[in-house]
């Protein structure tokens, strides 16, 4: 398989300057799994201070960014600033913008546009509500998510993109999906990859999973033929991160 395991770390909207200097100093001096790309997604108060630490082999991600390239929009970032800020990845999506900041599928597909086009890789979080799954939609649901980015970009954009299947109900709550329902529903995202877009991008485009991952659940969801990494919440701000970093790697004997 040639996708390579991919683990971000969502600090959210936590930390101060000494705490994240501190799990910053700790991931650069881990022993962390070289054939895993880590990218870590501080709140934007502190990119410019995290890139700055941070060895160059971890990468650094945006929570957000908006669509417009510049102008009266208070309390956005643009693309072009992230780039100058040598900031190469951005979460785009996630399910707490959508619920709670009312961030609909057009406008993260034209914000995954905009990313794109301007030099940036996405993380783009789709996922489900606990009432679409017992409703049995999470497939319609997300297959919906993605169509919406779909219109926006060109087929060789998906390279770009790393997908991360969060559902709503897993997110912040100690409830992770089974090993079987995060199998299933990446499977579906496969196939729609492989339907909708191209076998190449089936083949390349990874496909992570999100939703109260621990140091505990990894390893088993690490086995997943289509769990190509983690989009990692709360446990990125512990030192359970660079187990799940690690997740593919047996302990030392
Ligand atoms: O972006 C990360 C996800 O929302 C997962 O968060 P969590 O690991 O705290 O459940």
């Amino acid at each position: 398989m040639s996708r390579r395991f991919f683990v971000g770390g969502n600090f959210k909207m936590n930390l101060v300057v000494n705490s994240v200097t501190s799990i910053v100093t700790n991931l650069n001096t881990a022993q962390l799994d070289p054939s895993t790309e880590v990218v870590i997604a501080p709140p934007s108060l502190y990119l410019l201070l995290v890139r700055q630490l941070a060895d160059s082999k971890i990468g650094v991600a945006a929570q957000n960014v908006f669509d417009k390239p510049n102008g009266a929009f208070t309390g956005e970032l643009s693309v072009e600033q992230l780039r100058d800020a040598h900031i190469d990845w951005t979460i785009i999506g996630h399910s707490e913008r959508r619920v709670v900041l009312k961030e609909d599928d057009d406008f993260v597909a034209r914000k995954t546009k905009a990313a794109i086009d301007g030099g940036l890789s996405v993380i783009l979080c789709i996922g489900e509500s606990l009432d679409e799954r017992e409703a049995e939609r999470t497939i319609e649901i997300v297959t919906r998510q993605l169509n919406a980015v779909a219109e926006c970009l060109s087929k060789n954009q998906w390279t770009k993109v790393v997908i991360a299947y969060e559902p709503i109900w897993a997110i912040g709550t100690g409830k992770v999906a089974t090993t079987a329902q995060a199998q299933e529903a990446h499977a579906a995202i496969r196939k729609w990859l492989a339907e909708k877009i191209s076998s190449e991008s089936a083949e390349n485009t990874r496909v992570i999973y999100g939703g109260s991952v621990s140091d505990g659940n990894c390893k088993d969801l690490a086995k997943q033929p289509d769990v190509d990494g983690f989009l990692v919440g709360g446990a990125s701000l512990k030192p359970a991160f660079v187990d799940i970093v690690n997740s593919r790697i047996s302990p030392p004997m």
